[in-house]
């Protein structure tokens, strides 16, 4: 792992870890202490076994690092992430598969619950496991308005896990999160800022990270004990059920994902983004 300083927009010295051909990039600025964490897998940031783990890994450092805030985002033109890679589920080999499921959940588990405030720079489409990263963060700023977000997971013949299904509800409500699951729809720009999927639409990147700053240096006023005991409070619920149910959610999407009629859904889906 390398490390250098390098002089952001606004004159301070960013300090910027990267690794050689790592597909996480951060950069924390020194003066606010708040990181960015850019994932860049080409070409669409689907989430395999070695990207999870390399996103935990870093959110673990930042933790280590003490670092004030973290906003989440996409090097990518005009994907925020594609969610979870289909092609570790589709013709899975079992061992690498529960190993991609494991990871997940821990992935999952600790961006749910960092110590610091998040904000998700949704700079692209954003589908199911894409929209699951957004949802775990704190707040959400999307670059509008050609993206969509949603968990589209019916649209390909699976079913969103329940930890999937109730981060949405925290976020927008049991009504509005039953629909949107069960139809699978994608939001535009505008329709998620309406059902409140979204906090903020805005129109370019830049003011993306610009309200993402602004938000996060809100907590520079409030004790950081007083914000993860109010956060750990809220989240619990959804948070302790996959604790308690690690294992048991582990073998049922194991099974599930092997089924053959499963399996055929995703084949044809998979074709039908071939083409
Ligand atoms: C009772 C309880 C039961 C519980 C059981 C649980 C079961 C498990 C649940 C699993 C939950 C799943 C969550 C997911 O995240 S599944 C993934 C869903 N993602 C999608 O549907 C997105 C699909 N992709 C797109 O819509 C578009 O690609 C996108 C808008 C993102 C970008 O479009 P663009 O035109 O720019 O790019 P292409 O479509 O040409 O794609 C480029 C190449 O990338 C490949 N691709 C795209 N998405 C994925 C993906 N998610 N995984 C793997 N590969 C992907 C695409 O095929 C192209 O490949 P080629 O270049 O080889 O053609």
């Amino acid at each position: 792992m390398l490390r250098r300083l390098i002089l952001s927009r606004n004159n301070t010295f960013i300090n910027c870890r990267y690794a050689s051909q790592s597909m996480v990039q951060t950069t924390v600025d020194e003066k606010s202490g708040i990181a960015t964490v850019t994932m860049n897998k080409s070409p669409v940031n689907s989430l395999n076994l070695e990207f999870l783990d390399e996103i935990k890994t870093e959110l673990n450092k930042l933790e280590k690092d003490k670092v004030k805030g973290m906003m989440l985002t996409s090097g990518l033109q005009k994907i925020f992430s594609a969610g979870l890679d289909i092609t570790e589920f589709y013709n899975p080999n079992p061992d690498r598969l529960s190993k991609f499921w494991s990871t997940l959940q821990d992935t999952w588990l600790t961006l749910y619950k960092t110590p610091f405030p998040t904000a998700a720079i949704i700079n692209g489409h954003s589908p199911a496991g894409g929209c699951l990263f957004a949802m775990s963060c704190d707040y959400r700023i999307m670059v509008g308005p050609k993206y969509t977000i949603g968990l589209n997971e019916t649209k390909l013949g699976i079913v969103a896990p329940k930890w999937f299904i109730d981060t949405m509800v925290a976020v927008i409500g049991q009504r509005k999160a039953e629909i949107s699951l069960t139809t699978g729809k994608m939001y535009t720009t505008d329709e998620a800022l309406h059902i409140g999927l979204i906090d903020e639409s805005v129109p370019d990147v830049n003011t993306a990270l610009t309200q993402g700053n602004l938000f996060l240096n809100n907590f520079q006023r409030i004790s950081p004990w007083a914000y993860k005991m109010t956060k750990d409070i809220t989240r619990q619920s959804t948070v302790q059920w996959l604790i308690d149910n690690k294992q048991k959610d582990l073998d049922f999407v194991v099974t599930y994902l092997q089924s053959a009629e499963v399996q055929k859904s995703l084949g044809l889906y998979l074709q039908s983004l071939k083409k």
